[in-house]
């Protein structure tokens, strides 16, 4: 569905790099229907720099992203701007990503008003199901951001990324700012969504461990280059490269039949749970 091949990302100079800089260089790989890419590294190896580039927010110096068979790369704006409703994205901070003067109705209806999708009772139901799909209440329509914890906010960022059906949602960090446990929660939210609704994503943290449990697939990011790349067993339990193993040393594996009787544990606690 996605395919990125040989992808530099060049900014321009500023402060103390004032020559430019190379953020990317060369980078490939590709995500298929239904899947979840897992990109890990470091920070400053690239990471952000590889969406930015996949939701057209930086200019692209060569290379070719390939979505469903378009090229992204140079297409105009306005073409560019249609595409929106098929690659979403989800940011780290669910504290600054959500309007705070606006409810969590408003927050929904304005993609689906935004782009014409049907009227405002229907808007209205959509957000309803939003909400289940997030596992938040219907009554928090009427309720403003700052009046959910950070692992809410989080789920209502989710809604807002699904309310036009994409096919690749884009998140960046997504659980970096939550704490362990509602970690594992939004975590687990991500994986059932795409089993209801197919979507990809391109899941971007810097942590091997949340990547290595919600990934089907792995590429490492090193200095703004992919070092190792393919099944997440793989790549994170019996990496080649030497800098994947010292992310893995900084991320010892858990034994494999506790972490997938936790998973399930998460599973049903997510069921029985409406709320993080
Ligand atoms: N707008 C910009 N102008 C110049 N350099 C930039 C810009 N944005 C990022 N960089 C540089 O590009 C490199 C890659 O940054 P990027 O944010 O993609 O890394 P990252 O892996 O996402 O890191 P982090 O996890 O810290 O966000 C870094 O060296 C960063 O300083």
């Amino acid at each position: 569905m996605l395919e990125a091949t040989n992808v530099v990302v060049e900014y321009a100079g500023r402060g103390w790099r004032s020559k430019g800089f190379k953020a990317l260089h060369e980078v490939s790989f590709g995500i298929r229907p239904h899947e979840t890419l897992g990109l890990v590294g470091e920070s400053g190896s690239g990471k952000t720099t590889i969406g930015r580039a996949v939701l057209g927010l930086v200019p692209v110096s060569s290379g070719s992203i390939r979505f469903d068979g378009r090229e992204l790369v140079g297409m105009p704006r306005r073409q560019r701007r249609g595409l929106s409703d098929d690659i979403q994205v989800v940011f780290q901070d669910p504290y600054s990503s959500l309007n705070p003067s606006m409810t969590v109705e408003d927050i929904l209806v304005e993609p689906l008003v935004a782009r014409r999708a049907g009227d405002r009772t229907a808007a209205s139901q959509r957000v309803r199901t939003l909400l289940d799909q997030v596992g938040l209440p219907h009554d928090a329509v009427h309720r403003l951001p700052r009046e959910f914890s950070g692992g809410q906010r989080q789920r209502i960022a989710i809604a807002r990324a699904l309310a036009l059906r994409p096919k690749l949602i884009v998140c960046d960090e997504p659980v970096s700012a939550l704490d362990l446990s509602t970690q594992a929660r939004v975590l687990d939210l991500f994986i059932s969504i795409q089993e209801e609704t197919g979507v990809a994503y391109l899941f971007i943290s810097h942590d091997l461990a949340v990547v290595r449990h919600i990934s089907h697939r792995v590429a490492v990011l090193h200095r703004g280059g992919i070092v190792e790349y393919g099944d997440a067993a793989k790549v994170t339990e019996r990496p080649e490269h030497p800098y994947t193993q010292r992310l893995l040393m900084a991320a010892p594996i858990p034994d494999p039949d506790r972490q997938a009787a936790r998973r399930q544990e998460r599973r049903a606690l997510l069921a029985s749970e409406a709320v993080a």
